[in-house]
């Protein structure tokens, strides 16, 4: 598990660290990691240009206290820092910087407007010439996006930086909030960010793209508080995955009931109890009209059709939950609907994705019935808007993912999935329990019934015993890893993803 503490914590754990050690050990600590990872990646270049932008703060501390070991390593790089603040740099670090043979370009505002301006075209041909481009603007201390004195000069120095340049940020991206919340700053994005002690929220949330490789250098902080965000490993996947045991059989390894895809929406039958079957569920029992019945029948013979016992259910995948009260809706529409709300009514654990969300007033009847939402952004914005009684858009929902993932899941006594690019997993907040964010799903992902193969997954999860909150992380996990297994680079279709989750159900 990657684990991810807030900023607040980071500086609390970095003072207790400190207090024992002497005067700037610490940052010698990461200094030392980061240039580790530099000189690592000069390796492969032929006398290489290592240039790093240097703000005012620690972050450029670390920065020019690695360049310095940088220019002295045997790497033959040729090693220059611009300092980009008016407020200068780190002073021990560029003392250390100098006396190492780094080339420095101070771009603080000294004199006139004209040679500032030319000092500045100079720095941004040095950045272009860069083999290595060390972000050491803003760390923790950082704002989202550029603001104050350096601004334009950073902006400048950025766009200045070459396509094939290698970028290593420090810390974290400048520019990029170090909370993860501001998701569209301008700024740095980077191929690798090399970071201290923990990773941040920055690293793992919807911001975490714009971070590339993370690795993490240890500087010896030891976190006494619960992290604030997690993103599952390889091992946890193993770990978590339900195994069958020897004595098992069908029943006992967990039935999910699916109520899913009506005479509209056929394909979201097919596509659920396909993946729920793949998942590896002990029996799938599927519940609709006709069309849909017909066809799981001949797609899917292992599923059951009709109404039996079940551990789980899914609810929802291309329900239309409207037929209950539409007087021209056919019988068999109505009926499984009036399944969909029993599941709901009942105290099983229930997987419940579009259509189902439709049904959802508020917590379910049952006190204590695990429960995960599964919507995309425009559900959760519907769902919002319905239960608060105001109008919440989908542009709010995108701003702040995990804010509104959390109201609904506080509203509904229920562990949100928030699909998207990043996807999601909000328990209460009443539980304290950290953001779970998975990324591991190609852009090629957004296609439609991607979310039902999804859906199919989680309730598998479910009905084996695994909390909402686990099933859902792990769900997601595999779904983004098996969506790029199918066609690494390329276009997918959600059946075929389906099919290329059981390897990554681990054995
Ligand atoms: N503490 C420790 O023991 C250790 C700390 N460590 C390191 O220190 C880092 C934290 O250092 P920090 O607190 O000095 O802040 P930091 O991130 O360098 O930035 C602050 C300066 O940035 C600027 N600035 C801010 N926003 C801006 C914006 N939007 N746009 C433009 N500029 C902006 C602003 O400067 P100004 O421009 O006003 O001169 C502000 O003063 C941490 O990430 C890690 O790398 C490691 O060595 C491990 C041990
Ligand atoms: N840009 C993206 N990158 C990666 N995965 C994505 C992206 N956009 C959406 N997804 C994933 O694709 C799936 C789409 O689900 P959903 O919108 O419910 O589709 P449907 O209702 O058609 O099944 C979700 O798992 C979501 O996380
Ligand atoms: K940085």
């Amino acid at each position: 598990m990657i684990a991810a503490w807030s900023v607040e914590d980071v500086r609390a754990a970095e003072a207790r660290a400190m207090e024992p050690l002497p005067d700037g050990e610490l940052m010698d600590r990461a200094a030392r990691g980061l240039a580790k990872v530099v000189t690592a990646r000069l390796d492969d270049i032929e006398e290489p240009r290592v240039v790093a932008l240097v703000g005012s703060g620690g972050n450029g501390g670390d920065a020019l206290f690695a360049m310095a070991r940088v220019a002295r390593s045997d790497s033959d790089a040729d090693v220059a820092a611009v300092l980009v603040s008016d407020r200068g740099a780190h002073k021990k670090a560029l003392v250390a910087a100098r006396e190492a043979g780094v080339a420095i370009v101070d771009l603080a505002r000294s004199g006139a407007d004209e040679a500032h301006d030319e000092a500045l075209e100079k720095a941004c041909a040095l950045v272009a010439e860069a083999d290595v481009l060390i972000d050491g603007i803003t760390g923790i201390g950082g704002s989202p996006g550029w603001s104050g004195s350096s601004a334009q000069r950073c902006r400048a120095l950025i766009d200045a930086v070459d396509d094939e340049a290698y970028v290593i940020a420090v810390d974290l991206p400048s520019g990029a909030d170090p909370a993860g919340v501001v998701l569209d700053s301008e700024g740095v994005w980077a191929d690798e960010t090399v970071t201290f002690g923990v990773a941040k929220p920055v690293h793992l949330l919807g911001t975490s793209a714009r971070c590339g490789v993370l690795t993490l250098v240890d500087i010896g902080l030891d976190m006494t508080t619960m992290p604030v965000a997690e993103r599952l490993d390889h091992d946890d996947v193993a770990q978590l995955w339900p195994l069958p045991a020897s004595d098992d059989d069908k029943y006992s390894r967990g039935v999910l009931g699916v109520v899913a895809g009506g005479e509209n929406y056929t394909g979201a039958a097919v596509l659920t109890v396909t993946s729920a079957v793949c998942a590896g569920a002990g029996m799938v029992r599927y519940i609709g009209p006709p069309t849909p019945t017909a066809l799981v029948r001949s797609a899917v013979p292992e599923a059951v059709c009709g109404i039996g016992r079940v551990q789980a259910w899914v609810v929802g995948p291309g329900l239309d939950a409207d037929a209950e009260s539409d007087p021209d809706a056919d019988g068999e529409d109505v009926a499984q609907v009036t399944a969909a709300t029993e599941a709901l009514d009942s105290g099983l654990p229930c997987v419940v994705d579009a259509g189902g969300l439709d049904l959802l007033d508020g917590p379910r009847p049952r006190a204590g019935a695990r429960t995960l939402l599964t919507p995309h952004a425009g559900e959760l914005a519907r769902l919002l808007t319905r239960l608060e009684e105001r109008e919440v858009s989908l542009d709010d929902v995108r701003a702040d993912p995990v804010g509104h993932a959390r109201r609904a899941a506080t509203l509904v006594h229920a562990t949100v999935l928030l699909k998207g690019s990043t996807t999601y997993v909000v328990p209460p907040e009443i539980t304290g329990m950290p953001v779970r964010a998975v990324a591991e799903a190609p852009a090629w992902l957004a296609t439609a019934g991607a979310g039902d193969v999804l859906a199919g997954v989680a309730g598998v999860l479910l009905a084996a015993g695994l909390d909402p909150y686990d099933a859902g992380t792990l769900a997601a996990t595999v779904h983004g890893l098996a969506g790029h297994d199918v066609n690494p680079g390329g276009p997918v279709r959600a059946l075929d993803v389906a099919f290329a989750t059981p390897a990554w159900s681990p054995g």
